[in-house]
């Protein structure tokens, strides 16, 4: 088993364009307690993690208002344009306190509905590989090609035998992750998850299954589906 140290990052910088509420949707509520706020408990209460560092946008007012600034095992730091900006700020903000072999979890602020038993899998089934993974999923739906007419027309039907939905959390070592992140960021590539930076970088992260439940909150119709999917927990 690994000794290295287990860090969190939760990236929380996003303003939920897509989500149209009044507020960026990590500060939406279910059950009355903040998106972000579920999120952050549910995975500091695993007791993994060394530290855990949360990026917020440069705007951010609503922070002061969660239990999660209270917690002392939280630090936070400015996040940037994109996600990957962020993540990139966070590793940086964490700069002296994390061993360049220690393990990094990100995992999406607007991802509340993540299961223990996932998190734990992820950690058992990587924590002694040379370069981590994430947490997916299968894809479970035939996946169609289309047009980019305004009324979206089929070119083709996808081989979905080996695809997956990327998840979070995506565990990587320290060093490495900053070194990918920074590599693929300089030669504009694209990063919408740490895999691909890493991917670019060469290395073949481990795909871990996880619980298709484990949802993004990314539209309206989320809300209420992750509403429910946390009261069965
Ligand atoms: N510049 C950014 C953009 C996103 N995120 C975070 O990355 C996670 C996943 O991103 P996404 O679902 O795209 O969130 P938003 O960017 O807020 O949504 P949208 O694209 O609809 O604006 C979210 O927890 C979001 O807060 C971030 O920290 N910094
Ligand atoms: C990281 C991620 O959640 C994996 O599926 C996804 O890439 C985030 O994408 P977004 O457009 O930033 O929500």
């Amino acid at each position: 088993m690994s000794h290295s140290n287990f860090w969190l990052i939760v990236p929380a910088a996003g303003v939920g364009h897509r989500m149209q509420a009044e507020c960026p949707k990590q500060y939406l509520r279910i059950e009355n307690r903040f998106i972000l706020d579920i999120t952050l408990s549910r995975l500091l209460d695993s007791g993994l993690f060394t530290g855990c560092m949360v990026p917020l946008n440069a705007a951010d007012h609503r922070w002061q208002g969660t239990d999660a600034s209270n917690d002392d095992r939280i630090q936070t730091c400015s996040g940037g344009a994109e996600r990957a900006d962020s993540v990139l700020a966070a590793l940086n903000a964490l700069t002296g306190q994390v061993a360049a072999d220690d393990w990094v979890l990100v995992h999406d602020a607007a991802r509340p509905c993540v299961h223990p038993s996932d998190l734990a899998n992820l950690v058992s089934t990587l924590s002694d590989h040379p370069v981590g993974g994430l947490l997916a999923t299968p894809v479970a739906d035939t996946l169609k090609k289309a047009d980019r007419g305004q009324l979206p027309e089929v070119v083709g039907t996808v081989d979905r035998s080996q695809l997956w939905r990327a998840l979070t959390p995506q565990m990587f070592r320290y060093s490495m992750l900053i070194e990918a992140l920074e590599t693929a960021l300089k030669e504009a590539q694209p990063v919408t998850d740490e895999s691909s930076a890493m991917e670019f970088s060469g290395n073949m992260p481990v795909l871990v299954e996880g619980r298709p439940d484990n949802i993004k909150i990314t539209v309206p119709a989320d809300l209420d589906l992750a509403g429910f999917i946390l009261s069965r927990f």
